[in-house]
């Protein structure tokens, strides 16, 4: 593969891959350009040091973890503690060699915790559903893209894997995913997002398909996308795509226009699975294995969480320019409830000089896809938005998250208030997993302003189980000096 000048991946020559569309995937940041070998990377002493690379032992913590999850399998006979459906090195996994190198490529070596006991269960056959819940950044990605691959027959010129993400971003980052891995196979993708497929184009040849839910079903419905040859189909942020309030209705119709005459494995991955989703969840994939984690593992610890106590919405933003020092040492994200938060307070930082960037919903497609690219590459070091990125998105550099704004539920009282409303757990567990990547060290820092944000704020605490220290907003560099503590 040879990267091109805007840092995009291309095959190089002789190479098949192919992925039709217009939109490329962005980069895959940790996609060394060198030629695979067909073993794990060896660590090599003289290695430039990446500042975002995590310790060794951390990535080794990771990999070793003990995280609680328990595994149900369909079939109630076997013995889920089995080694048989435990895999200690992708070798054991029985994948084609090109596979292989494709992971060995990306600098994987050992599976981590969830891809070692989900992938001999993924990966088995006859092919089985699977819900399965791990961590933010545990590495649930490669454990659906790998099936997808050695699922697909390369000889065949149709779709038969679909994955479904909740945000145009995240689809582009899987197909980054598929693009890496599926390097030295002969597979072509398609992105089902929109403003992609040119306005003619009528027949997607393509074996990986992968995009949002309201584009997916739009070409399916107008035959653009055959479906007769699906046997694999995803749901990444299982729970959001899913929820009945959110993107269930689309996520039920894709599922409907599956062929009936053959088996179609159903896979769910999330980090997160709220009770009112979970009876929904296994009877969209009936007989599925499930591994689940512990109520009180949703987080990883590895973020450490803090609050900051402010005095009202003005002295809020005070607050977060004065830190603008230290969200930029790595990179940050700044979390808000409503577009126009956004928009206003990175519009305000930017007349006073600061260097931040806006990603929302209402911007369109090519500026989106801009914006989270400069920011994936570096170029941009603090990204304020709305929970449109809450999940998902993976970028190693990202130490810092802030929630300007808790997330909340979509609830209202009678006056169209939502002072009194639930905070929304899972979105916070989101949000906050876009640091701490894969073992990392990362921190969180929510801010508070009155009794209805603090009180959000306890629940949230014992939701998760996980303890909120206070920083002071006054002493900056005590702050300063908690903050680096936290990170080292
Ligand atoms: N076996 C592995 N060895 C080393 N790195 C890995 C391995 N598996 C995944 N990673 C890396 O870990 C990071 C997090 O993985 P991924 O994005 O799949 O997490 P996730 O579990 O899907 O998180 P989220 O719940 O936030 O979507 C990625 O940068 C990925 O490249």
């Amino acid at each position: 593969m040879q990267k091109d000048a805007d840092g995009f991946y291309t095959p190089g020559p002789g190479q098949s891959l192919t992925t039709s569309s217009p939109v490329r995937p962005p980069a895959y940041h940790q996609m060394p350009n060198t030629a695979a070998p067909v073993s794990p990377k060896p660590a090599t002493a003289d290695a430039p040091e990446d500042a975002a690379a995590p310790k060794q032992d951390a990535v080794t913590d990771l990999i070793k973890s003990t995280f609680e999850v328990s595994v149900t399998l369909a079939d109630q006979q076997a013995d889920p503690n089995s080694p048989l459906f435990s895999a200690k090195t992708f070798e054991e996994l029985g994948l084609h060699q090109d596979l292989l190198k494709g992971i060995y490529d990306m600098g994987f070596s050992k599976p981590s915790k969830i891809q070692e006991r989900a992938l001999p269960l993924l990966l088995s056959n006859p092919p089985q559903n699977m819900i399965g819940q791990s961590q933010s950044g545990t590495g649930k990605t490669a454990a659906f893209v790998l099936t997808m691959l050695s699922r697909v027959d390369f000889s065949i010129n149709k779709p038969q894997a679909l994955c479904l993400a909740p945000s145009r971003e995240l689809a582009r980052q899987i197909m980054s995913v598929v693009v890496a891995m599926g390097k030295f196979t002969p597979v072509q993708t398609e992105y089902a997002i929109r403003d992609n497929l040119p306005k003619g184009a009528s027949n997607i040849t393509a074996q990986i398909i992968v995009g949002t839910p309201g584009t997916m079903t739009d070409l399916i419905r107008r035959k653009v996308l055959d479906v007769s040859e699906v046997k694999v189909f995803v749901l990444d942020e299982a729970d959001n795509m899913l929820d009945k309030d959110g993107l269930g209705e689309q996520t039920l119709r894709v599922k409907n226009m599956l062929p009936k005459n053959r088996p179609v494995q159903i896979i769910l991955f999330s980090a997160t699975f709220p009770d009112h989703v979970r009876n929904f969840a296994a009877k969209f994939a009936p007989n599925a294995n499930k591994i689940e984690l512990q109520r009180n593992e949703l987080s990883v610890d590895n973020i450490r969480q803090f609050y900051m106590d402010c005095r009202n919405e003005e002295h809020k933003y005070e607050v977060l320019v004065s830190l603008y020092k230290l969200l930029t040492i790595g990179q940050s994200i700044i979390f808000c409830q409503h577009r126009h938060t956004a928009d206003r307070i990175s519009q305000r930082m930017t007349a006073e000089g600061h260097k931040v960037a806006s990603l929302h919903g209402a911007k369109d497609a090519a500026e989106r896809d801009a914006i989270i690219d400069n920011f994936r590459e570096g170029k941009e070091k603090v990204l304020i938005t709305t929970n449109v990125i809450a999940r998902g998105i993976d970028i190693l550099q990202v130490n810092m998250v802030v929630n300007y704004d808790l997330p909340l539920m979509n609830e209202r009282d009678h006056f169209g208030n939502k002072e009194d409303a639930r905070p929304d757990i899972e979105t916070y567990i989101h949000r906050i997993g876009r640091t701490g990547r894969f073992g990392r060290k990362g921190i969180s820092i929510n801010f508070v302003h009155d009794k209805a944000t603090w009180q959000q704020m306890e629940q949230i605490e014992k939701a998760t189980g996980k303890q909120i220290i206070r920083i002071e907003t006054n002493d900056l560099d005590a702050m300063e000096e908690q903050m680096k503590k936290a990170l080292k």
